[in-house]
């Protein structure tokens, strides 16, 4: 295990919104002890107050981390987002206060993609409705309104990790696809790009979305797309709540125009399980409602715990920053004989030569070097033998060069 800059029983772990257990067992593992575990977001008073004592915090998508809260994270070193979609946290903030940002890019696409094909099964057939009828006592045994998907043109809009499972999988099952997406992309089988997301509403049976929140895709899907979509299609959405304009799809459901929708995030969620869920969909028999639950399986968050706790303790014992979502990338050797120094700065011209003059003014050797930029932040890492006190010395005064954002040393 290697040690850091301070004991790893100092370092306090804040992992919140039922984080797996998988995750808390790697820090374990790594010989962290101080580990705060909660099941569901904070208030934000009381994550305020937590994260001023956590070096590292880990949050899943309900925990909304802007500049504010993120800058009451002094002692913050690092933020692991448990999940695919970084848009809950202010990541130029979190940038400017020296704090990678590490999230698991994959672990979940898998579970996403096999709800939406389920689901598109389920909506094609009309089962939501079906299955509520017998619920309440009815018996309507009927093919009217029943497809098979076979044959049928599924639109996907976004064609990134979740988005190509499932027009592979779909495929599987007959079905013709076709993608929409703003990059260009390799069509994997016989999937045709639609050329642009009004031909790709005009052509699909089932519309599913599978695009970040971004500005760009804010409401992308209006009334004025929903209209333009082939009377009795379908549209799922398992991306993230502010992409669909909720009250047109909810006019459009009421009218017919669009037969059935299945809905995994909304413009509002709730903060907990015991809170309530409010939503113009709710009391619609032909839309399928879920909890924000798309990468919500066992597997998929085993994974994630073990991927993103990994990525930290490598950070915070090693200063690695492969794979950050906002932070020059550096990919680090072990540093066995030398004490690591990590200085995160603003992009400014002469920081290096003053980090570097802060060793050749004491006669310290520098044993290896490391630096990455961006337009707006470096990170320098520099492996030099010293003793300790020296080592904290050094610290100290790199800490003083202007400019500096952050500075860590790992003995
Ligand atoms: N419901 C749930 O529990 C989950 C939801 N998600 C959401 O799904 C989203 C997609 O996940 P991945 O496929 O892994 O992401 P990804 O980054 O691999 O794919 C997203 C694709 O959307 C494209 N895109 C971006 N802006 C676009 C626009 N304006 N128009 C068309 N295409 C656009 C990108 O070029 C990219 O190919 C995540 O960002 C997250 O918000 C992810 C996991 C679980
Ligand atoms: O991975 C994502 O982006 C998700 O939306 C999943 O969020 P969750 O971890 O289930 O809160």
């Amino acid at each position: 295990m290697s040690p850091t800059s301070f004991p790893k029983s100092d370092i306090r772990v804040l992992l919140l919104e039922g984080i797996s257990p998988t995750a808390a067992q790697i820090f374990v593992d790594a010989g962290y002890s101080d580990i705060r575990r909660f099941e569901k977001a904070l208030p934000p008073e009381q994550l305020a107050a937590e994260l001023r004592e956590a070096h590292i915090v880990g949050i899943r998508s309900r925990t909304k981390l802007d500049a504010a809260m993120v800058n009451e994270g002094r002692k913050l070193i690092a933020i692991g987002a448990f999940c695919i979609g970084t848009n809950q946290i202010d990541l130029g903030a979190a940038k400017l206060a020296g704090i990678p940002v590490f999230n698991a890019p994959y672990s979940n696409t898998r579970s996403v993609a096999e709800l939406v094909i389920a689901e598109a099964i389920m909506l094609m057939r009309g089962i939501p409705q079906k299955s509520a009828e017998c619920h309440r006592g009815g018996w309507s045994k009927s093919a009217s309104g029943s497809h098979e998907i076979r044959g049928k043109t599924l639109g996907i809009v976004g064609y990134g990790h979740i988005g190509t499972q499932i027009g592979v999988m779909a495929e599987a099952l007959g079905m013709h696809v076709i993608y929409h997406d703003i990059e260009t992309k390799l069509a994997l089988g016989n999937a045709r790009n639609a050329g642009d997301l009004d031909a790709l509403l005009a052509m699909s049976d089932i519309v599913t979305l599978h695009v970040p929140e971004t500005p760009a895709t804010q409401r992308m899907i209006g009334a004025t797309q929903i209209a333009k979509m082939k009377p009795g299609a379908h549209l799922l959405n398992a991306s993230r709540g502010t992409v669909v304009d909720i009250d047109a799809l909810a006019d459009a459901l009421r009218t017919g125009h669009i037969a059935g929708a299945a809905v995994d995030v909304f413009p509002l969620e709730p903060e907990g399980n015991a809170d309530p869920f409010v939503s113009p969909l709710c009391g619609m028999d032909n839309v399928i409602l879920t909890p924000h639950i798309g990468g919500s399986t066992l597997e998929a968050q085993d994974n994630i715990g073990a991927e993103v706790a990994a990525k930290l303790v490598r950070y915070s014992d090693n200063g690695s920053t492969l794979s950050a979502v906002n932070f020059p990338e550096v990919t680090l050797p072990g540093h066995v004989g030398s004490h690591r120094f990590l200085h995160i700065h603003r992009n400014v011209p002469g920081v290096l030569s003053r980090i570097n003059e802060v060793f050749s003014a004491r006669g310290i050797n520098i044993d290896g070097q490391y630096l990455r930029t961006d337009p707006e932040v470096g990170y320098v890492v520099i492996d030099a033998a010293s003793d300790r006190e020296e080592a904290n010395r050094l610290r100290e005064a790199l800490a003083g060069i202007e400019g500096t954002l952050r500075t860590r040393v790992l003995y």
